[in-house]
């Protein structure tokens, strides 16, 4: 189904859309607070449950609960169409995004089996009625409206009422968009940032490469504008998650990164905001090397290494089963008092 066109925006300019990623919410302390104090009594060593007690801590924070729960979890996919494919970025056509949307709709794809492991809602938001993106090194992929409606969008897409939300995109083309953008945004080469995507060749990563020099030389002006480097070198479905991670903030819902791309389309609000990403944790580290140097950049440690190189938000419903486990210990372990479990070593004891 296309995406709603809407008559109004969120944000009708780039400053209103600067403006709300420098204002963003903080989370809950309080819970913060009462979740240190629930995990100090719980009957283990203190910090033996390592990162999940980050995580439960993470999740309870954003939630504003002493008990995270998991009880709506959603996977959000958008998806939309690369004009820079023309350049033989990819060893996919373009027409393989609108078929994997069908895909995802018959319930076919890799998505819907780990969303439906997790206990996860999926929703797949298809942005193929928009004519492809324009070739970015020729021109902006987007224009100011275009982006702008994107980013509405995925603004859109979120709900109040979740209790995590897991984001992950598919468009043939747009593991070179992501390195584009990274490269714009952190420094670096084309060579630096291009990998084989969903499969390309070593001729093929580095035409890939000469794309996104290309791309570079072309939208340099915009150097240190993290907005018109996301419009200039970015996506739909990217631009889609910049504005789903910007509304989760703003409901303080809980966000599991997935892959290169999709962090490549986050890492923006982290340049508008030093703090923009506390409220996302990162799935995992793709297979695609510049994820992990990505990740780096972004201060975001992925929870889970597993070789993916898939998107279409795997990793990011992969995490959630973590997720459920951090809060489910932290919820449901018995204290120290009602176990009448010894709380300190007797001194001298080794
Ligand atoms: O998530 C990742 O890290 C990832 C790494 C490589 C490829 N992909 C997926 O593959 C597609 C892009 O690959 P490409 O080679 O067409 O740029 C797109 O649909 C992504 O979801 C995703
Ligand atoms: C088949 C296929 C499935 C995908 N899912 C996400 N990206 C993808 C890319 C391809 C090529």
């Amino acid at each position: 189904m296309p995406a709603p066109r809407r008559t109004s925006l969120p944000f009708p300019t780039p400053d209103a859309l600067r403006a709300a990623c420098a204002d963003l919410p903080p989370p809950d302390e309080a819970a913060r607070y009462a979740i240190a104090a629930r995990e100090a009594t719980l009957t283990k060593p203190p910090g033996s449950l390592g990162r999940l007690e980050e995580l439960a801590a993470w999740l309870g924070a954003w939630q504003g609960r002493e008990r995270p729960a998991l009880d709506r979890v959603r996977v959000v996919v958008f998806a939309g169409n690369h004009g820079v494919v023309a350049r033989g970025v990819s060893p996919w056509p373009a027409s393989v995004t609108a078929q994997m949307v069908a895909n995802f709709a018959a319930g076919g794809a890799a998505i819907n089996q780990i969303a439906r492991v997790a206990g996860a809602g999926l929703t797949v938001v298809p942005m193929m009625d928009l004519a492809p993106t324009a070739d970015f090194t020729v021109a902006p992929a987007m224009d100011q409206d275009a982006f702008l409606a994107a980013v509405a969008t995925g603004h859109d897409a979120v709900e109040a009422e979740t209790d995590l939300l897991c984001l992950g995109e598919m468009g043939i083309g747009n593991t070179t968009a992501a390195a584009a953008l990274a490269a714009s945004l952190y420094g670096g080469s084309g060579a630096d940032w291009a990998g084989p995507g969903a499969g390309s060749d070593a001729d093929g990563v580095a035409r890939k490469a000469r794309t996104i020099d290309a791309a570079l030389a072309r939208h340099a002006g915009h150097a240190g504008d993290p907005l018109a480097l996301a419009r200039c070198l970015g996506g739909y479905e990217m631009a889609a998650i910049l504005g789903a991670v910007l509304a989760a903030r703003q409901k303080r819902v809980p966000v599991v990164l997935d892959g290169f791309i999709c962090t490549a389309a986050a890492a923006p609000l982290l340049r508008l905001n030093p703090d923009g990403l506390a409220h996302t944790v990162l799935s995992h580290r793709s297979a695609e090397a510049a994820h992990g140097v990505l990740a780096r950049h972004l201060g975001l440690e992925p929870l889970l290494n597993l070789g993916l190189r898939l998107g279409e938000a795997s990793g990011a419903a992969l995490a959630v089963p973590l997720l459920r486990a951090a809060a489910a210990c932290h919820g449901g372990m018995a204290t120290f008092a009602e176990a009448e479990v010894s709380e300190k070593k007797v001194s001298g004891e080794t």
